[in-house]
């Protein structure tokens, strides 16, 4: 018995901090949206009670520390479930780039499992037990295009035809840890506050690329930058290549760049090809 997931990835159209908070994390306001880059998941039901992971590339914890050992173990915790479960990653999504991979492998797990066990579980029971693993696991059990506000967990779903949209994602190759990008920021030094509103009603209006542009804003592209100045230079690059509107997705280092035709999105891909190792090609679903 088994069944097959898939995890996609998310970028934040809009990212803007608000305050810090008592508990330590940052509240957040931000537009965020599913691509068409994901990680393929195959979970097979184990008599045995246990929850075993492996994975197509090796240098990702398969133990406890994996985001979707994390999710099989919740589930199997709240509802007293004593079979197992092997779950595959086969990892499609670059890791730690701020495109959600492991959150999403965990949304997925979620999901999956819900299914092979018959948990009976909506959408929203599952979001509701996917905060505790991390605050982007919400956003990923629905996907779509969505604000997320709180640490990023409470999430309102835009019901709208996405617009088409090509994203070119380019990531360099280093690793950006999101705790400490957060803890980098100086919340009362942000000047250049994005506008929440102004991109929902430009998406749902279903405006072109080249408005929608007009209101991407990531507060923690300052700091990324900051830490790594070849990120911005990438950002650079990205118009000079001919992106309508680019941004770094959540705390980085991925950057990505939107266009509203195929043959430019190809362009600008071929042009990165030439020197980063990592560079994508994707659209909004
Ligand atoms: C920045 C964003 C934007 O979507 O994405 P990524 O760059 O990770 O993809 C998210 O806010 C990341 O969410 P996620 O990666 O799930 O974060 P968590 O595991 O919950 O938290 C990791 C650490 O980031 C900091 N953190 C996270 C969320 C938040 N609203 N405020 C914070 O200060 C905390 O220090 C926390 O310990
Ligand atoms: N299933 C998973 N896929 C990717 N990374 C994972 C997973 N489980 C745990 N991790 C760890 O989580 C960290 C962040 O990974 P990822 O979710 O890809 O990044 P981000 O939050 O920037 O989008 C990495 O250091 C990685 O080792």
């Amino acid at each position: 018995m088994h069944v097959i997931e898939k995890a996609r990835a998310k970028i934040n159209l809009t990212l803007d901090v608000l305050y810090k908070r008592p508990d330590g994390y940052h509240e957040v306001e931000m537009v965020m949206q599913t691509i068409d880059l994901s990680d393929h998941l195959t979970l097979q039901h184990l008599e045995e009670d246990r929850i075993e992971i492996s994975c197509s590339v090796p240098y990702i914890p398969t133990d406890e520390r994996n985001l979707a050992y994390k999710a099989a173990a919740l589930i199997k915790r709240t509802f007293q479930i004593k079979h197992g479960v092997h779950i595959h990653l086969d990892k499609k999504i670059p890791v730690a780039a701020g495109l959600a991979g492991g959150s999403s492998d965990a949304a997925a797990v979620l999901r999956g499992l819900n299914r092979l066990w018959k948990l009976h579980l909506s959408l929203d029971d599952l979001a509701h037990l996917a905060a505790s693993i991390g605050s982007d696991v919400p956003f990923c059990v629905y996907g779509g295009t969505a604000i997320a506000r709180g640490r990023g967990e409470q999430i309102e779903r835009i019901h709208h035809t996405p617009p088409h949209v090509w994203v070119v994602l380019v990531k360099p190759p280093i690793a950006v840890s999101t705790a400490d990008v957060y803890g980098a920021l100086d919340v009362n030094a942000i000047t250049d506050h994005p506008n929440t509103m102004a991109m929902l009603e430009s998406l749902q209006a279903n405006n072109p690329v080249a408005k929608i542009s007009e209101h991407l804003g990531n507060v923690l592209e300052r700091v990324t930058f900051r830490m790594h100045p070849e990120v911005e230079r990438i950002k650079k690059k990205m118009y000079e290549f001919g992106a309508q509107g680019a941004l770094m997705s959540g705390s980085g280092p991925t950057v990505f760049g939107i266009v509203d035709r195929e043959s430019r999105a190809f362009r600008i891909y071929n042009a990165f090809r030439g020197f980063s190792r990592e560079v994508y090609l994707s659209r909004f679903l």
